[in-house]
């Protein structure tokens, strides 16, 4: 069994923020926090303009909140109260869940954390397919492994179908009709798609000035659609340039009956650079213990993505060069936030007319 050593200090029963998980105030304040005014799209992805409208959050803000979801209430519920089941388990039995022999399910640091000195306030715990996160939960008896893995499944399964919905409507905003629509391959194999769950748990903090919950990040895969518990919030979004001309993180605090949406990098490429990969951080909060579940969709682990021809300049070429998912994955475990720049094609000079 791992050590319960420094590093895994008991959030939840501090007074103080240890040094280890103690952030400097250059890393917190990198950009200031916008006011009110700065407002994130809502939208009903039933209304016949969902298309348009999606797609222009997609490209201006890179996340929205999604309402008409259709994903039922009570397994949100679910979903909240078996996470808060899991995290509420003494550490050493959270600990026997950690991942291993290549598995990526269980109890652990996601891995961005490896690129930070310090840690952060938060617990998370991955599920990433059935064998996988079956072979750990079941290990947590007499917790009620099967019960979890229910719901989880159940919810990626509702989790899947709303991705499909989401392709299609920016898919369509991107002017690409029904047939052209099959062609895109990962629209086409969804049912294929690679998916996984993150569940974060972030404990009340006494010092929240100086923590941080998740640290600045983009996500790698196509979409993330992410479930909060109402309170206070804490999830955070970098709106690049508002009219001011400087960046600003934006609030993201939960509304009632939405979901939030958010572009990963790989529909960055897919879309040619159209959809922005959104950068965000979740930072906490000294009352309320929050919980959040988030859904990743990508493709299957064998397909490359490239940029969609029908989006690509002719004379300049596509502006990333086609990854799979797990290559892709292996690039970010070397260079995180340059991963996306990585695999950009140089700009090509046009020649003058
Ligand atoms: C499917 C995945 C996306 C993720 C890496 C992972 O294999 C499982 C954990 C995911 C997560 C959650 C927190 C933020 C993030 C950047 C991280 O370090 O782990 C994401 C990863 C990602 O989007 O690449
Ligand atoms: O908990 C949140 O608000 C953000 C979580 C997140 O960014 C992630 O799991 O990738
Ligand atoms: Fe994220």
């Amino acid at each position: 069994m791992p050590s319960l050593s420094k590093e895994h200090f008991d959030l939840y029963s501090a007074f103080h923020v240890p040094e280890t998980h103690a952030w400097s105030s250059s890393h917190l304040h990198d950009h200031p926090i916008a006011g009110d005014g700065a407002t994130i799209p809502v939208i009903d992805i039933s209304d016949p303009d969902a298309a348009s409208m999606v797609g222009g959050a997609c490209r201006s803000w890179g996340v929205f909140y999604a309402t008409s979801h259709g994903i039922p209430a009570d397994l949100l519920h679910q979903v909240e109260s078996h996470a808060r089941r899991l995290f509420s388990l003494p550490l050493h039995r959270k600990l026997q869940t950690a991942p291993r022999d290549g598995s990526l399910s269980g109890y652990g640091r996601p891995p961005i954390s490896a690129f930070f000195p310090k840690l952060m306030w938060s617990e998370g715990f991955t599920l990433a397919g059935h064998d996988d996160h079956l072979a750990v939960t079941s290990q947590l008896s007499p917790f009620d492994s099967l019960s979890f893995c229910e719901v989880m499944e159940a919810y990626m399964k509702e989790m899947k179908k709303l991705a499909g919905r989401l392709f299609r409507l920016l898919i369509l905003s991107l002017g690409l009709d029904e047939e052209e629509m099959g062609q895109v391959g990962p629209l086409k194999e969804l049912s294929q798609a690679a998916d996984a769950i993150q569940l974060n748990s972030y404990p009340t903090c006494p010092e929240p000035e100086r923590a941080i919950g998740m640290a600045a990040h983009t996500d790698s895969a196509f979409l993330t659609v992410l479930h909060q518990t109402d309170g206070a919030g804490g999830l955070q979004v970098l709106r690049d340039q508002d009219d001011s001309g400087s960046a600003r993180w934006v609030d993201v605090l939960p509304r009632p009956d939405c979901l939030v949406v958010n572009v990963g990098d790989l529909l960055h490429i897919l879309s040619n650079g159209r959809f922005k990969s959104v950068r965000h951080r979740a930072v906490v909060n000294r009352a309320d213990h929050r919980i959040s579940a988030a859904y990743f969709i990508g493709p299957p682990a064998h397909m490359k993505v490239g940029s969609i021809s029908k989006l690509v300049d002719m004379r300049t070429g596509p502006m990333y060069r086609p990854v799979t998912w797990p290559e892709y994955l292996g690039i970010r475990t070397r260079l995180f936030d340059k991963a996306l720049d990585s695999v950009k094609f140089q700009e090509k000079e046009l020649e003058k007319d």
